[in-house]
This record gives C-alpha cells, structure tokens and sequence, in this order.
C-alpha cells in the first residue's frame, strides 16, 4: 500500500502555530536552534513548545554547526524526538548525541548527491534542501527536483521553497518520503499561516510520490 508523504512544518516559534501545525495534519514540527534565523527559538520557549503538541507528533531540534557541549544541553531541558543537522556536520558529530537524526544536504551546483548521503549511514532520513551562500537553510529558494535520487535506502525529505501552490508538483515528481516547509506557510518570518498550513497538509497529502 503507497503511504501518504510525510510533512514537517519547520521553524514553529510558538505554542499557539504548533498547534495550528498539528490540527492541519502535520507529522512533524521543527525549532530552529540557530541564533542567526528569524526563526530560532530560546531553550525555554522550544521546551514548551515541544510539550505542547502531545506524544504522537514528532519534534525535530535544528542545528547549525553548533558546539557539542550546548546540543547536549539542550537535549536535557527539551524533549527532542530527532535532531535536524544543517551545517557542514560530519557523520562522527552526527551521530555521538545517540538520537535519531536527519542530515540537511545543500544542493549546490556539482554536489554529488548519492555520494554525499552515503557518508551518512547512521541518518534515519536526508533532508536535500536548496543551496544559497552564505545562508545555511530557510531561503525559500527551489531547486532542480531532477536531482532528488531516483532509489535511496534512506527515506528522503525535500525541502527548500515549497508552498501550497508547488507541493504537490514537487512529490509527484520526486521519489520522497516526507516534504519540509518553512516560509512558504508563513504570514511573515517566524510567524505561521494557519490557512497556508492547512492548504500545504492537504495538498501533500493528497499527492502521490513517483513509484
Ligand atoms: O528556517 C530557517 O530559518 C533555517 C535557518 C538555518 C538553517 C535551517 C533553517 N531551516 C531549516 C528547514 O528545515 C527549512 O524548512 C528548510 O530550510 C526549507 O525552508 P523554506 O525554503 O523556507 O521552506
């Protein structure tokens, strides 16, 4: 049986857009854990947050490049689900937090992609994002679907400028496990759309990713 793609809505600064995340259908919401986004949320306000939203919804911690000793820190006072890394992290820094975790891949021009994710065995999904210098995620840039692997062992995750208008298009396209959203369900940076969520959950839903 084809299961319906997943859908995560990232960067969630608030209790009150978490909840209207999951009441859309979302599977998964992301805090943003990196002090340069207008997206990044305190430690107090992300452990509220994350017990908000009940124990059937998954809660992804997004880093970038950030420091072992403050991960684990945070993973003490906020109950993560999954880690989200979307800097230039290796496998090793990856995986000694002994927690489910995602690696953002940025498709700039000429990364080999299959390659790229077989350094990261221990991932339980890949997230393949746009590529803009200089800014490590949340461009709600595009990029060339084409590129998304045809055949992984590892679930995929597309992400990078999706809206309610294009998601559908990009899973039909794409052979993907799950569909990442940030600013293209948003009333402004940091603040959520309810309407736009709900459009997004219900679109990706509806679509079927490529055989
Ligand atoms: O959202 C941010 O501001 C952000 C900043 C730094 C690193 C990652 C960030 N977001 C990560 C995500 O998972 C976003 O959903 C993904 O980059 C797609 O964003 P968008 O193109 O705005 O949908």
């Amino acid at each position: 049986m084809t299961q319906s793609v997943r859908v995560k809505i990232c960067g969630i600064t608030s209790v009150a857009d978490a909840q209207a995340a999951v009441a859309a259908g979302a599977d998964a919401i992301g805090l943003v854990f990196y002090r340069n986004s207008p997206r990044a949320v305190s430690v107090a306000q992300a452990a509220e947050i994350a017990r908000s939203v009940g124990p059937f919804v998954t809660v992804v911690g997004l880093f970038v490049n950030e420091g072992s000793d403050a991960v684990f820190d945070i993973l003490q006072q906020v109950p993560l689900h999954v880690l989200q890394f979307h800097g230039d992290e290796d496998e090793d820094y990856c995986r000694q937090f002994q927690r489910p975790y995602l690696k953002a891949l940025r498709m700039k021009e000429g990364l080999d992609v299959s390659a790229t994710m077989a350094k990261f065995t221990s991932a339980v999904g890949i997230l393949l994002d746009a590529y803009r210098p200089g800014v490590p995620g949340g461009t709600g840039d595009t990029f060339d679907w084409q590129r998304v692997p045809g055949e992984s062992l590892v679930p995929v995750v597309l992400a990078g400028g999706l809206t309610p208008k294009n998601v559908g298009q990009a899973i039909a396209a794409t052979k993907i496990y799950g569909v990442d959203v940030s600013g293209g369900v948003e009333a402004s940076p940091g603040q959520k759309d309810t309407d736009k969520m709900m459009a997004f959950v219900r679109h990706a839903k509806a679509e079927k990713s490529s055989e």
